[in-house]
């Protein structure tokens, strides 16, 4: 059975400009159109030219696109004015740019209340602005905006605005849930109907997330004939975002009703990166990923409950809905107070510790770790902890040494400047090799002083722990009043790049931290196969 060609349009550098808190310099424009591009969009919308000096010169400088039309965004030309009179109408036709959309009211309300003007010069603008694109010979698309309020107040007008742009000659007319509050059953009604007035090849669907069902109002416009979906990745835009492309395309590409109706530009080799795009945006704006993100984000193929652990070991397919490598996600089994046996062998699997599944000493490890996890720690975040906890319960972690005693002190006082200052001191008392050795250090804080009193001289072990740096420290307080528990959590990096996590709890902060300080120590000896 032959599929029909569904499009992807991308709005990340247009719509997505838009998002509070996000502000895309040129480089980063040119590097996520290109990142589009490989990924297998058919539109990557670069932005507004004319209405920044980013956009313009972005639309000066063209990136070259292997496979992605590059498409500029703008206005149909103002009431009162002529196409060939209008400045924004010029500076889109001057772009550089392989499509243009342009942006056209599609409510009555909307004309008569924002553009104030009347139904019939809207309707005049599009077409002058169409035929005015199309007669330099660019591809022309319209964004048919507040499409679906102005259907439900005015049908006959919003389906005038559609046929103008169809009839003059543009490519796609998108229909744009502007305002994002329309339900998917209503979205999909209403494109079944103007499917009736304008051939579904040639419609688009434009939604945004007020309602959480960008995603769903895509899928349905879809459903009832629309071949273009218009989105952004990691679902940025204005207010509460756009149809998340991150979500669409996998459901596009793996879900039976779509994968096998339709074929888009997204290959099964690049859905495999499409993770890496994810992360790569959101590190370019610096935003911390959404763990919870379907397909892509790091909880989507997470398991810490026993139940769930036992049968994906069995086979992934029984809690997992899709395979997370196709995304280029992955499995993670947790080890926590909801885990069971086969949490921890797979945990133990992955650090490459042999266990013995009927090994007695198995029971104990998950024993003592449902103890430890009761008093509050928490090992699905301190994996390196918890491989240290395993090694300790095969008695396969040696006393490399031995803190007989420390002594952290927080002092206020003045400096020679008559400043008021505060200075930590930490002195520790060790014992390695059967020498005892006592090593003192100032620090901006007893945590980091008492660190770099520890890491300062452990005899043998000093060349294992040279390239050992604290890149994170992490403080919660479990509950509140005078019985509070305090867990720390330490990050550490050593020369080669890796990174572990470490855990301590206690009821002092100090004794909490030097936990985990001991911890990250241990698990580097052991790593770098330190023997006693
Ligand atoms: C739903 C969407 O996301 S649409 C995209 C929205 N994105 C943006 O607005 C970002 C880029 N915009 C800009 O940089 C500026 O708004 C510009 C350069 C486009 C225009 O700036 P200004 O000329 O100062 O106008 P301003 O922003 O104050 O107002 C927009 C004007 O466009 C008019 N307008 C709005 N939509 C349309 C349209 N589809 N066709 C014609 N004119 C329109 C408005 O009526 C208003 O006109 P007025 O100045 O006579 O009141
Ligand atoms: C065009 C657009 O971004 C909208 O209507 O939401």
């Amino acid at each position: 059975m032959s599929r029909e060609r569904l499009y992807l349009f991308d709005t990340t550098l247009r719509d997505g400009a838009q998002t509070n808190g996000v502000d895309f310099t040129l480089q980063d424009k040119q590097a996520i159109a290109k990142m589009l591009d490989d990924l297998g969009i058919d539109y990557v919308e670069g932005g507004y030219p004319g209405a920044n000096p980013t956009d313009t010169e972005l639309f000066l400088q063209k990136p070259a696109l292997r496979h992605a039309r590059f498409t500029a965004f703008g206005m149909t030309r103002r009431p009162g004015r002529s196409a060939a009179n209008d400045p924004g109408l010029a500076a889109l036709i001057e772009a550089k740019a392989d499509a243009i959309c342009l942006v056209a009211k599609s409510s009555a309300y909307q004309v008569r209340v924002a553009l104030e003007t009347t139904n019939d010069e809207n309707l005049a603008s599009i077409r002058d602005s169409v035929k005015a694109v199309a007669a330099v010979g660019r591809e022309v698309m319209v964004d048919c905006e507040h499409f679906f309020d102005g259907y439900r107040e005015d049908p006959a007008f919003a389906l005038a605005c559609a046929r103008a742009a169809y009839d003059s000659g543009a490519r796609w007319v998108v229909l744009c849930d502007t305002n994002g509050g329309t339900m998917p059953n209503e979205i999909e009604a209403t494109v079944r109907e103007v499917a009736k007035h304008v051939p579904g090849d040639h419609l688009g669907i434009h939604a945004h997330n007020d309602t959480e069902q960008a995603v769903a109002n895509s899928l349905a416009a879809v459903r009832a004939g629309a071949r273009q979906i218009q989105g952004t990745l990691n679902g940025l835009g204005e207010r509460c975002g756009n149809a998340n492309l991150c979500s669409l395309i996998p459901t596009l590409k793996l879900k039976k009703e779509f994968a096998d109706a339709f074929e888009i530009g997204v290959s099964e080799d690049r859905l495999a990166t499409l993770m890496q795009a994810s992360r790569t945006l959101d590190n370019m704006l610096n935003r911390a990923p959404n763990r919870r993100a379907p397909y892509v984000g790091e909880s989507a193929f997470v398991t810490k409950t026993g139940i769930h652990a036992s049968a994906i070991i069995k086979d992934p397919a029984t809690y997992e809905h899709v395979a997370p490598e196709s995304v280029g996600n992955r499995r993670k089994v947790l080890v926590s107070d909801q885990a069971g046996r086969s949490n921890v062998l797979a945990e133990l699997e992955r650090a490459h510790i042999a266990f013995d599944r009927n090994d007695p000493k198995l029971g104990r490890l998950v024993e003592e770790m449902k103890e430890r996890e009761a008093a509050g720690y928490a090992y699905e975040s301190a994996a390196a902890s918890f491989d240290l906890l395993a090694r300790r319960t095969l008695g396969r972690v040696p006393e490399y040494f031995d803190v007989e005693q420390f002594d952290v002190n927080v002092e206020q006082r003045y400096n020679s400047h008559g400043q008021r200052v505060t200075v930590a001191m930490a002195v520790v008392k060790v014992r390695v090799d059967g020498e005892i050795r006592i090593s003192a250090a100032e620090g901006n804080g007893p945590v980091n002083a008492l660190d770099v009193a520890l890491r300062k001289d452990l005899g043998k072990y000093q060349k294992y722990i040279e390239g050992l740096t604290l890149i994170d420290y992490r403080v919660r307080i479990l509950n509140g009043g005078t019985g509070a528990v305090t867990r720390v959590l330490i990050e550490s990096e050593d020369e080669e790049g890796e990174r572990w996590t470490t855990i301590g709890v206690s009821s002092n902060i100090i004794d909490a931290s030097f936990q985990a300080l001991m911890d990250s120590i241990f698990y580097k000896l052991v790593k770098s196969g330190a023997t006693a």
